[in-house]
């Protein structure tokens, strides 16, 4: 057996093991109601304050690094009418989209495009970039002498990584073609009907957006896709293209595209270019455009591959990113035991005790949302009445069918009000109206994601909020993000978990409730949040498939865990999380049995397996280093 398949042995087996033990809860036939109401009896009467409050770690006090914003206006005093487009087009964003003044990105970016040149693109998070492109591509293609037909094939191509910004993209475009019906745009993403997206390939595509691996699928399988004729490539949130191992599908279908077609226009965007995307700008542009909106463009975007900043460290320090300025940003720090039941506070706080706010919670694995959808559905939603409907709870992530992604994605777009739960599936370039709060309750792997994620509030102009969830272990992440220009302001544990206070579901003995000190006020919040938290554990374990739900959520939470990068690691080490803690904020009572002496022995074996492959590829890489170097971009000292 390889190397690296030995250690993906090792982890299946450990992870099997630890995790797929036989239930020892016997499955409970109760209706979900009765059931509900048998949790919160139990719940009150078995309230144990301590086991929720004692032997937390210290919060530390947060101190808030000097951070100097970045700082981007949105709008412009100017009109669409003053960019010399076609009346119809400015007449389709006044009525149809509703827009009538540019952006700051707009005006900058549509008249370079209109002028044939190449352009990078970076401006804030819903800044009204996809329209940056899109008016020039719809302006060119009206323009053209030959009048544009179906049997032209794709003119334009939109590349963006995920399904749901794929449709979204499709249908901005559908809207501005309105008054040049002979331009057919199409959309093509995985989960779709490949033979109805061949037939609809086939009858011919002229703007083509689409998902990286599903037109890599077409170019392979399908005979009647062409790209003879076309004059545009778009690049939408292109750092993310390239993170989630699409760059070998991108040189399919750079290969494809530049083998045949006139000259094109290539356009590369997002609102975090990250040095990542060097490379891509070399390879991909032309004597391009910086626009950067918040302030001069990095300077070594158009420089060639070798400098690259080879110390992805130093790289990512120096990437600064600006925010909306109407975005609040805050943080709290939670102990792992009462991370769950603060979520939950401050979810109950928003939609409960509070109106017209919609949430997204970000979590780092299918599995948790999955989980916790469940979980929180059973136990927070609580029944409609007249006054009030039920607490609604969405998800969205991406082992879902594509039917019912695409459901909850236009459910929750038209929502007033709502919790959507999902994965970074939901993180890029989504334009879900009126969205107030962000809350990442596992932190993001990169400054770049966090940018992304909040970046789902305060779009256009707008206000929003976000909360991020840190363990005591974790505060230096608020540094890491100063060093991107990204500022915190803190809010309390208890002040968020004082909202249990509002409603007498979670009512404790009643023994500190009469009394007005702040101790004993504070003291009854503590008892409320024990007896919320009894209720998820007395759900959990009630039902054999709730408990094994609850192990693969928190499986999925520590194998995402292992997974920060190289850099972030002293803030993020699987090691320092307490894994019964951790295992209390998925709802069970402690952490699984045998886990921690099997977790240590497993960590020891992939140690040791790292070592063995480490020497492997430096005996072999030593007679290769100047070829290594020379397709790898990194330097001797690293290998
Ligand atoms: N000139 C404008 N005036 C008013 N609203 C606009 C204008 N341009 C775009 N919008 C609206 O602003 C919202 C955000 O636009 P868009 O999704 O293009 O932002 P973005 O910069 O691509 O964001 P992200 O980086 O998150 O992908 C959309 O609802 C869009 O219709």
């Amino acid at each position: 057996m390889c190397d690296s398949a030995h250690i993906y042995y090792h982890c299946y087996f450990y992870y099997n093991n630890i995790f797929q033990s036989p239930p020892t809860v016997q499955t409970d036939r109760r209706t979900p109601q009765k059931k509900k109401d048998a949790v919160r009896e139990t719940g009150r009467s078995s309230i144990k304050t301590s086991s929720l409050f004692k032997h937390n770690p210290e919060i530390p006090e947060i101190h808030r690094p000097v951070v100097s914003q970045l700082k981007e206006k949105i709008f412009t005093s100017d009109s669409f009418s003053d960019l010399d487009l076609h009346p119809h087009l400015v007449a389709t964003l006044n009525k149809v989209l509703n827009v009538s003044t540019v952006t700051s990105v707009q005006k900058r970016t549509i008249p370079v495009l209109l002028s044939g040149r190449d352009a990078v693109v970076q401006s804030q998070t819903g800044s009204g970039k996809t329209l940056s492109y899109a008016v020039p591509v719809v302006q060119s293609l009206q323009g053209l002498q030959q009048k544009v037909s179906r049997s032209d094939g794709p003119l334009a191509v939109v590349i963006v990584p995920t399904r749901e910004l794929a449709q979204q993209t499709f249908q901005t475009f559908q809207k501005l073609l309105k008054p040049f019906t002979w331009i057919v745009p199409g959309v093509l993403m995985g989960g779709e009907k490949r033979k109805s997206e061949k037939a609809r390939l086939r009858k011919g595509i002229n703007i083509l957006v689409s998902t990286p691996g599903r037109l890599v699928d077409h170019i392979k399988n399908t005979l009647s896709i062409a790209f003879s004729a076309v004059r545009w490539l778009i690049l939408d949130e292109a750092d993310r293209t390239l993170d989630l191992g699409f760059e070998k599908d991108l040189t399919v279908i750079l290969n494809s595209l530049n083998s045949t077609g006139p000259s094109r226009q290539n356009v590369l965007l997002s609102a975090t270019l990250t040095h990542g995307v060097t490379r891509l700008v070399d390879v991909c542009l032309q004597d391009p455009v910086n626009i950067h909106v918040s302030g001069p463009a990095p300077s070594d975007l158009t420089t060639t591959s070798s400098a690259v900043t080879s110390d992805p460290s130093t790289a990512s320090q120096s990437e600064s990113f600006a925010l909306p300025e109407s975005l609040k940003q805050y943080v709290v720090v939670v102990p792992s035991k009462i991370r769950l039941v603060c979520l939950a506070a401050f979810i109950l706080d928003k939609c409960k005790f509070s109106q017209n706010n919609k949430l997204i919670v970000f979590f780092s694995s299918c599995e948790a949302v999955e989980f916790l959808h469940s979980l929180f559905t059973s136990v927070l939603s609580g029944p409609s009445t007249n006054q009030k409907p039920q607490l609604s709870f969405l998800r969205l992530h991406g082992n879902m069918k594509q039917e019912e992604r695409s459901e909850v994605f236009q459910q929750f777009s038209v929502s007033n009000s709502g919790v959507l739960l999902c994965t970074d599936v939901a993180a890029r370039g989504l334009d879900l109206p009126q969205v107030t709060w962000i809350i990442q309750y596992t932190p993001p792997a990169a400054a770049a994601e966090y940018v992304h994620r909040v970046g789902r509030t305060a779009r256009i102009g707008g206000r929003g909020s976000s909360l991020l969830f840190l363990t005591p272990a974790e505060t230096a992440f608020i540094t890491e993000l100063a060093n991107h220009h990204i500022s915190l302001s803190e809010l309390k544990l208890l002040d968020i978990l004082s909202s249990l206070m509002m409603d007498d579901t979670y009512k404790g003995r009643g023994k500190y409730y009469s009394k007005s000190s702040s101790k004993a006020l504070e003291q009854e919040t503590r008892e409320r949040a024990t007896v919320l938290q009894t209720e998820f554990e007395n759900f959990v374990h009630s039902d054999a498939q709730s408990v094994q739900n609850a192990k693969k959520a928190l499986q999925s939470f520590l194998r995402a865990y292992t997974t920060y990068p190289a850099h972030l690691k002293h803030i993020f080490h699987i090691r320092s999380l307490h894994l019964g803690h951790t295992a209390k904020s998925f709802g069970l009572r402690d952490a699984p049995q045998g886990l921690n002496a099997r977790w240590k022995k497993y960590f020891t074996e992939v140690k040791l397996l790292i070592l063995q492959c480490k020497k492997t590829v430096v005996k072999w890489a030593k007679p290769h280093l100047s070829t290594v170097q020379q397709y790898s971009g990194i330097t001797c000292p690293q290998i």
